[in-house]
């Protein structure tokens, strides 16, 4: 692996690791030095068992195909040394050690635009930082396209800045070559064409997440992000916040955020686009925006630390849910590859009234799209969307030209879309069937008045509702992880252990903090719960900022939400204030403060290392550090949160008379209902939840006791029936023999 002029050995024992400075889904990040050239470098370490367990495959093909996954993997880091573009971070070289695979590549001293919004720039950059830093990433796009890469995860967390302010788009980890045959393309999506359009439309995400210091849709639970990718207008620069910002960038961002893919420029075109035309060079704009911030390893100190006191102050969908949200989200906003039959089978599975509900309400919030004379890319989407979403079923009613899945389309059902490339597109004639500018009735002004009104049970169906679905509760389990969506939740096993032994003496950040993961972005096919939307405080940020914070009530935001890349606070109620972003600035592009967590991310605490109840005995001590602590902490909360949930499904699946009956025999406390949140209790764990867990435990217990005798009978069974069958036998042979 070419490191240019210089080159890097492979030997571990050349580079001192040092602090963390960010982790992903398959990787922890630490700043190192390279001892032979005393130079300072970035070493991701990759942990292969995990990613072997976690990209895409389901469980029982894991094993057989590990191999493959990690040929895969150094295929990837492999690209990366070859990659040779100033905005393209690239690998100086890379190799395995134990079970991880290190790579070594330049510093950005800065980290990613995603920690320097959370840490700085709650309600994103202003648009002249943007246009810089959006059209280094576009040139890497550029480049990568014109060598047969997609890259297929850009998103702020893989915009890396250095001091100087130079720009580069970072993280190969699922990056494809367009060039690839067979299986391996196949497997990882499946696209017809040229698929450079993919990264266009995350890009346009990406411009989005920028602008306003999040993605949009991101306080949405899961399946309904996908739900509203497809059915509504794409989204944009056109609301009340957006007023700043200039009509060139907003037609820039339309531009990517076509749902006809066919329609999306290509990286080369867009950089002519006079939105770039004007941006400014990085080192002038982009490098003012850390004047002042401490070092990079602080800052992800500082976030990890407040976040884990917000986790641990405030009930959080668990680290499973993130990830679920977080492939969800990417699947459904950010990816590019939009399979309609599988998101439709998806969706088949969650809709609900109450969701057909929402997505009037949302399309209802879409209208002043289509009259947003500035957002005329914005409209065009809008309206092709909308049409083909109603096209199709009175395409296939009179023509009967779709599966009849489709007709529904009206009421709720996942309708086409010109998102998707599809043979469906062909038959769509948007004008013949009144392509319609208005939306379609579903969304009357009654709708519209009834959505209003049920806005806030539109904001509490987040919480779990319907049948106890062990399936999906049990999915929680660190087992199943990986299996359910494809969760490449990552405890760095690896990082853990090689840094204990090499570098013990090292300046690494506290132990238990580095059992502390984001949940992963995910691409490729996903597996969709029924209960997708049972993350319940999912909704990531509630800003000035927030995708329909023009139509919200501020007032109700005063919940501490993570989910994500993202998590916010009130502005009335700061739950960590105790813990403050001590020596970083806040900063707003609209000049307001910090009000949302600046979080790095979600963290996923491995449970088979910290059982419920047995904290380590420093955490007995009263001095410990809060960074000691809080993981910890965390990781009890979160225990507790996945055991709360069962017993929430397990009492929404009995009927409401058994449940006062049982209250009133003194078995259970009062079940506290409130008509805000369904009838589903959201207090700190109760005695009644108390008792139902050591019931259920009990449960379990007999249920494992009943397998074992069962088994044991069933194999009493079996050796009575040999028994059995060798009867005749035997009585043939006396026979024979008596006979002889
Ligand atoms: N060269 C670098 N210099 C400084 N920070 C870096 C560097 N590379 C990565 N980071 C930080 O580490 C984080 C995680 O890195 P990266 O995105 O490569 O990991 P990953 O596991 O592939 O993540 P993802 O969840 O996006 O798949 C980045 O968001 C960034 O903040």
């Amino acid at each position: 692996m070419g490191g240019g002029v210089k080159s890097y050995s492979v030997s571990p024992t050349d580079y001192k690791l040092l602090e963390e400075v960010g982790y992903g889904a398959s990787a922890t990040v630490f700043r190192a030095i390279y001892l032979p050239f005393n130079e300072v470098v970035a070493v991701k370490c990759l942990d292969l068992d995990r990613c072997n367990s976690n990209l895409g495959k389901p469980v029982n093909l894991q094993a057989a195909s590990a191999d493959a996954v990690q040929d895969d993997i150094r295929r990837e880091a492999q690209t990366m040394s070859l990659i040779d573009h100033p905005n393209v971070i690239r690998a100086y070289c890379s190799f395995v050690v134990d079970r991880n695979l290190w790579v070594v590549m330049p510093f950005m001293a800065e980290g990613s635009c995603l920690h320097l919004m959370k840490i700085a720039y709650p309600d994103g950059f202003e648009e002249f930082a943007i246009g810089s830093i959006l059209k280094e990433t576009l040139k890497a796009l550029e480049y990568l396209h014109e060598h047969g890469h997609i890259h297929r995860d850009v998103k702020a967390g893989n915009i890396l800045l250095d001091t100087n302010g130079v720009v580069k788009l970072a993280d190969f980890g699922v990056s494809a070559c367009m060039f690839d045959k067979g299986d391996r393309q196949r497997s990882r999506n499946t696209f017809v064409g040229t698929p450079c359009w993919a990264d266009i439309w995350s890009f346009g995400i990406t411009a989005l997440e920028l602008a306003h210091g999040h993605a949009p849709f991101s306080k949405y639970p899961p399946m309904k992000v996908l739900l509203m990718t497809i059915q509504n207008a794409p989204p944009g620069l056109d609301y009340d916040r957006d007023k700043k910002f200039s009509k060139s960038f907003k037609e820039m961002v339309a531009m990517c955020l076509v749902k006809d893919q066919t329609k999306r420029p290509a990286a080369e075109k867009l950089l002519k686009h006079s939105f770039f035309k004007h941006a400014k060079p990085p080192e002038l704009s982009v490098k003012k925006l850390f004047a002042d911030l401490p070092p990079l390893w602080n800052r992800v100190k500082t976030l990890q630390i407040k976040d884990a006191a917000q986790l641990a102050l405030k009930r959080m969908p668990s680290a499973e849910q993130e990830a679920i949200s977080q492939s969800e989200y990417q699947r459904g906003v950010s990816a590019w590859n939009f399979d309609i039959e599988d998101l439709k089978a998806q969706a088949s599975l969650v809709q609900d009234d109450d969701e057909i509900q929402e997505i009037r309400e949302e399309d209802e919030r879409m209208k002043p799209v289509v009259n947003n004379k500035d957002a005329s890319y914005s409209r065009v989407g809008l309206r092709k969307s909308i049409s083909t979403n109603y096209t199709i079923c009175s395409e296939q009613t009179s023509g009967g030209e779709f599966p009849p899945t489709q007709c529904s389309s009206n009421e709720g059902k996942i309708p086409e879309s010109d998102l998707l490339q599809s043979d469906y597109q062909g038959k769509i004639d948007l004008e013949k069937n009144g392509s319609r500018t208005e939306l379609p009735p579903s969304t009357s002004e009654k709708d519209a008045a009834q959505g209003k009104a049920k806005a806030p049970s539109g904001k509490s169906r987040q919480t779990q509702s319907g049948p106890l679905m062990p399936g999906i509760v049990l999915s929680h389990s660190a087992s199943e992880r990986g299996r359910i969506f494809e969760s490449q939740s990552k405890i760095d096993k690896s990082g853990l252990c090689i840094i204990r032994c090499e570098n013990e003496n090292q300046p690494l950040a506290e132990g238990p903090l580095r059992e502390v993961r984001r949940a992963p972005s995910f691409s490729g096919p996903l597996m969709l719960p029924n209960r997708a939307s049972s993350n319940s405080l999912s909704a990531p940020i509630k800003s000035s900022g927030g995708f329909r914070d023009s139509l919200e009530d501020k007032s109700k935001t005063n919940l501490v939400q993570i989910r994500g890349r993202f998590s916010v606070t009130s502005e009335n109620v700061d739950l960590v204030k105790d813990i403050p972003l001590c020596t970083v600035p806040r900063r707003s592009s609209q000049g307001s403060p910090l009000r949302k967590s600046a979080s790095v991310g979600d963290w996923i605490f491995d449970s088979k290392q910290m059982p419920v109840g047995q904290l380590p005995k420093e955490m007995c001590n009263s001095n410990v550090p809060a960074s000691l602590l809080m993981p910890h902490l965390q990781n009890l909360f979160q225990q507790t949160s996945i055991q709360q949930d069962l017993i929430l499904n397990l009492l929404n699946s009995l009927q409401p008379v058994e449940v006062a009956d049982a209250s009133q025999n003194g078995k259970l406390p009062p079940l506290a209902c409130s008509s805000e949140n369904n009838g589903i209790v959201e207090s700190p764990i109760s005695e009644r939840e108390r008792l139902l867990q050591i019931k259920i435990s009990e449960l379990n217990a007999r249920m494992i006791n009943l397998t074992h005798e069962l088994n044991a009978e069933k194999l009493k069974f079996i050796q009575l029936q040999q028994q059995l069958n060798a009867v005749p036998e035997r009585e043939d042979r006396d026979r024979i023999e008596g006979d002889a």
